[in-house]
């Protein structure tokens, strides 16, 4: 199959593809066979032509940046609760700490107190899950920004259920092989706000923006905004890591642990980060920066084995069957 006809460039490796070509039903194979190669040699992709339109992502951002110059007290009003497992509402700087794999409330605090992640963030989902209710504020503190939100969560929906249809053609599963997996919407929208912060305290690790990680779920969407900064871990080399520039008008698509272990580590979950882009610092500080996550869950219920197809005699079942729930549940409860 030959996928340069919708394999726009690349960007250390990383393809930036035409999803376009699938969206309008031409060249759905060849999309869905360029996107898995990225996804297996890098665990990210770009897509362009993504069916998220950008008037709504100016106005998220719009509606990001107004919440989160609203002062810190009204911000509380809407506040993550102190366990990471109910992950919704606001978190402070320094509240959240991204870690890989780090369990222990000890270890974790010794972690965060060494090197905070210098971000705030707000975390919403779908109004009506039982295990994830939103956290809101007061309607009258910023009027709107739960409408703005809610749609925006399902615009990013849109998008995720035609990335898991190119993911299963690029599988040769049924094209809803993943989609049936994924039918409670159980997603999380997430904005995020990086202040300015001295370059210095970046490079000598005193503190983090985000620290190094893999994502958790099946699939994350990234809207980054033009400011740059993030990093993924260089496949061909563990331990360094390449940037991941914006691109303007593509979103960033990223594989997330669930999916790794479901397709039996034949599609790869980076490791990435976001640091200071390169040249950028003004008077010692990085630019502010602000992105969007879209992360996407299988169903909390659903039962995640490995993918027909992706194990054999040769190369047996790497994993036991686990819930998505339990998984994800279990990775959440490790950032706070
Ligand atoms: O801000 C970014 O570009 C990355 C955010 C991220 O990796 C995350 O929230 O998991
Ligand atoms: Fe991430």
């Amino acid at each position: 199959m030959n996928t340069n006809d919708v394999k726009m460039g690349d960007e250390h490796g990383i393809s930036v593809i035409d999803f376009g070509a699938f969206q309008s039903g031409d060249k759905r194979q060849e999309v869905a066979d360029a996107m898995l190669k990225s996804f297996q040699d890098t665990g990210f992709v770009y897509l362009v032509n993504h069916g998220i339109s950008q008037e709504k992502i100016n106005s998220m951002f719009h509606w990001s940046k107004t919440f989160f110059s609203l002062p810190h007290d009204v911000k509380m009003l809407a506040p993550h609760p102190p366990s990471g497992k109910h992950h919704r509402g606001y978190s402070a700087p320094g509240v959240e700490k991204v870690t890989q794999h780090v369990y222990d409330s000890t270890e974790l605090a010794k972690i965060r107190a060494k090197a905070p992640d210098v971000k705030e963030s707000f975390e919403c989902g779908r109004e009506n899950s039982v295990v994830q209710p939103n956290i809101w504020l007061p309607d009258d503190a910023l009027p709107g920004f739960r409408d703005i939100c809610l749609d925006f969560f399902w615009a990013c929906r849109e998008a995720e259920l035609n990335v898991l249809r190119a993911l299963a053609l690029g599988l040769h599963l049924s094209e809803d092989f993943f989609v049936e997996y994924h039918e409670a919407a159980d997603n999380q929208l997430r904005l995020l706000h990086y202040p300015s912060v001295p370059v210095e305290q970046i490079e000598k690790e005193e503190i983090t923006r985000i620290g190094a990680h893999s994502d958790f779920g099946s699939i994350t969407l990234l809207i980054q905004d033009d400011v740059g900064g993030l990093e993924i871990e260089d496949p061909k080399n563990p331990g360094t890591f390449l940037t991941a520039s914006p691109i303007s008008g593509a979103l960033i698509v990223n594989a997330g642990d669930t999916l790794a272990r479901w397709s039996n580590d034949t599609i790869r979950s980076t490791i990435h980060r976001v640091r200071a882009p390169p040249d950028s610092a003004k008077d010692g500080m990085t630019p502010e920066r602000y992105s969007i996550p879209y992360f996407c869950s299988a169903d909390y219920s659903a039962t995640i084995d490995c993918i027909p197809g992706t194990y054999s005699a040769e190369r047996p079942k790497k994993y036991e069957p686990t819930t998505a729930k339990d998984y994800i549940l279990h990775r959440l409860a490790q950032s706070y």
